[in-house]
C-alpha cells in the first residue's frame, strides 16, 4: 500500500495552565490515530461539542501547534518539526485553512482581488499581473464567484458567506492537496451553510483535494463526510464510515447525528 498523503499516530496534546503553585494539566488531545490516503480524496469529519479537542487537533495539523506525544507526517514531511525553507514552502503550498471567522482573515482596508493577485503571484506561480488575474479568476470561479464580483472591493462589502468563498478561493491558488476547515460555516447564515459545505464535496469529486473538516454542526457533517470521528474531552469516542457510524450509533453524540439527518435542515441526506 502506498504512503497516506496525512498520518497521525498516537498524537497528544497537553498544555500546562494556571501559576506555578496551581499547575493543571489539560489533555487536549489524548493519542488520536489516523491516516488519509494519498490516492483517494476524502472529507474526514472530527466532529465533538465545546473543548473536545477540534481546534488543537486542527492547529497541530497545520504545524501551527507541535504535539506533545506522537507523531504527524504530511506527504513525507515531520509536521511537528518541519525544518528549512524548502520544506515549509512544500507544506504551505499543500495544506491550507480556513477557519471560522472569514472578517479575521483578511485585513478590512485591503481590497480583496489585491489578497488573490499576491497569493497567485507567491504561490500560484503567476509571472505577471496579467497571469495573476487570469488565475484569481480561475479560483473565484471554482467557488462560484468571479472576479469581476470581487475586483476593487473591501471585505465588510461582502456577506460572510461570499467572504469565506474568497477564503476558499485564495486557498485553491496554491493547489492544495488538503484543506483543513475549523468551523468554516458556525458564522455564515444557515441558509448558506449547505451551499459552502457542498464546495468542498466539489473540491473534492473534481479537484482531488481532501477535507478536514471541523465543526459541531451534525447535519452539515452528516451531508457531507466520507469519515467521522467522534471527540470528547480530547479523546476519539466513535470512529468510522460516516453512514456505518449512523446506522449503529454507540454514543450519544452519534445517536444525536441520526437524528440531525431527520431535520428540516437536511432532506437530501435522508434521500439520498
Ligand atoms: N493554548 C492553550 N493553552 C491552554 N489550554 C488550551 C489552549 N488551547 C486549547 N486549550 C484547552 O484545550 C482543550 C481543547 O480545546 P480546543 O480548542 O481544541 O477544543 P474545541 O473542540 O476546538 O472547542 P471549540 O469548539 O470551543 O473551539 C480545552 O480545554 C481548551 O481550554
Amino acid at each position: 500500500m502506498s504512503e497516506p498523503l496525512l498520518r497521525l499516530d498516537h498524537v497528544s496534546k497537553t498544555f500546562a495552565r494556571g501559576g506555578f503553585f496551581s499547575r493543571r494539566r489539560i489533555e487536549a488531545v489524548k493519542d488520536l490515530s489516523f491516516t488519509i490516503a494519498a490516492d483517494k480524496a476524502e472529507i474526514f469529519t472530527i466532529i465533538g461539542e465545546s473543548g473536545s479537542g477540534k481546534s488543537t487537533t486542527a492547529r497541530m495539523i497545520l504545524g501551527i501547534e507541535r504535539p506533545t506525544g506522537g507523531s504527524l507526517q504530511f506527504d513525507g514531511l515531520d509536521v511537528g518539526a518541519l525544518n528549512g525553507h524548502a520544506d515549509r514552502m512544500r507544506f504551505m503550498h499543500a495544506v491550507q485553512p480556513i477557519f471560522q471567522n472569514p472578517f479575521e482573515a483578511f485585513n478590512p482596508l485591503k481590497q480583496l482581488d489585491r489578497y488573490l493577485f499576491l497569493t497567485a503571484r507567491r504561490f500560484g506561480a503567476a509571472r505577471d499581473q496579467a497571469e495573476a488575474e487570469r488565475l484569481a479568476d480561475e479560483a473565484l470561479r471554482k467557488v462560484g464567484l468571479s472576479l469581476a464580483e470581487a475586483k476593487g472591493r473591501f471585505p465588510h462589502e461582502l456577506s460572510g458567506g461570499q467572504l469565506q468563498r474568497v477564503a476558499i478561493a485564495r486557498a485553491l491558488l496554491s493547489n492544495p492537496k488538503l484543506i483543513v476547515a475549523d468551523e468554516p460555516v458556525s458564522m455564515v447564515d444557515a441558509s448558506l451553510r449547505m451551499a459552502i459545505v457542498n464546495l468542498f464535496k466539489a473540491l473534492r469529486d473534481e479537484l482531488g483535494i481532501s477535507i478536514i473538516y471541523i465543526t459541531h454542526d451534525l447535519a452539515t457533517a452528516y451531508s457531507i463526510s466520507d469519515r467521522i470521528i467522534i471527540m470528547q474531552k480530547g479523546e476519539v469516542v466513535e470512529a468510522g464510515d460516516a453512514r456505518a457510524v449512523l446506522a449503529a450509533p454507540q454514543h450519544p453524540y452519534s445517536r444525536q447525528l441520526r437524528e440531525a439527518v431527520l431535520t428540516p435542515d437536511s432532506p437530501r441526506a435522508l434521500a439520498s
